[in-house]
């Protein structure tokens, strides 16, 4: 049987990604999409308003909610998700605090996945930074991404989970986007944000000594590598206990 899912934000760049990729799977079927100003259907998908979320649910019988919307819309949806005993599949980044707490708190009684970046790809990446920062000790270290003209949060959520990784390992302080007299200090690393054209996503991490200099980076080609990671997400953890879930662990495990 396949997992029936709802995509909050059906109507933008991931939620119609989403939409195609799944039509192309038996384990997954999309049957119902929340957005917030276009109504109508997508791809042979009914789109309803995400304000009535919680009788689509029920209607559609959905198994898991994956999400690529606002913050707001996020938080909107993980309440229903709560209330109507849903699993819910979070992409959307630029969470503040107490968003981040209300997605802590629908946890409490639904299974709840949130993945800054659904690519596998990153999972190996972030992996590979982890082991990196541990062996290079004292090597200098500055964060790079570049996203189309159109994401609004900076930096990415992909760069501030890869910097969270880096202060798991190593004690630095994030300096964003140097200007001026800026000399820098050992313990800080500098974090760029570049907004252009429709670049899908590319993260770049340098560690650099004074003879030698590592890159480590990932280039998204296509949006249909996070669509498929989402879609793998939510058959993965429809019917689990409530809490809080890993991508990683959907990686590790599939
Ligand atoms: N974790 C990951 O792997 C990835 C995460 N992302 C993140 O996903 C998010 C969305 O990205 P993207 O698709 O490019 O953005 P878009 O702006 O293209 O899409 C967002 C959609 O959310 C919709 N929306 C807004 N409010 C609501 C609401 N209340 N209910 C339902 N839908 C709503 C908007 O609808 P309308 O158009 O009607 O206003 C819009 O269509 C971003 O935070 C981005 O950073 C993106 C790619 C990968
Ligand atoms: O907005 C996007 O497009 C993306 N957002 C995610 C992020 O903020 O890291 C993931 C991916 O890089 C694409």
């Amino acid at each position: 049987m396949s997992t029936t899912i709802a995509v909050n934000g059906a109507a933008g760049r991931m939620g119609k990604t989403v939409i195609e990729t799944a039509a192309e799977r038996e384990d997954v079927e999309v049957v119902v999409g929340f957005h917030a100003t276009e109504a109508g259907e997508i791809d042979g998908v009914p789109v309803v308003d995400g304000e009535e979320a919680a009788d689509a649910l029920a209607e559609y019988d959905v198994d898991a909610v994956v999400d690529f919307a606002t913050p707001e819309a996020a938080v909107s949806v993980a309440g229903t998700c709560a209330d109507a005993g849903v699993a819910l599949v979070v992409g959307t980044t630029g969470f503040d605090d107490d968003q981040l707490d209300a997605l802590d708190a629908a946890g409490e009684s639904v299974p709840v996945l949130k993945a800054t970046n659904f690519s596998r790809g990153i999972q190996a990446l972030l992996r590979t930074v982890r082991e990196a920062v541990g062996a290079l000790d004292g090597y200098d270290l500055e964060l790079m991404e570049t996203h189309h003209n159109d994401k609004v949060d900076a930096p990415s959520g992909t760069a501030n989970t890869i910097l969270e990784t880096v202060q798991d390992q190593r004690d630095v302080e994030p300096v964003y986007g140097r200007e001026g007299h800026a000399p820098r200090e050992d313990d800080e690393i500098g974090v760029f944000a570049r907004r252009a054209g429709d670049v899908r996503g590319e993260h770049e991490l340098v560690l650099a000594g004074n003879d030698e200099v590592v890159s480590l980076s990932h280039r998204a080609e296509d949006r249909a590598v996070f669509a498929a990671g989402a879609l793998d997400a939510a058959a993965w953890l429809a019917g689990r206990e409530a809490g809080r879930y890993e991508f990683g662990t959907v990686v590790d495990e599939s």
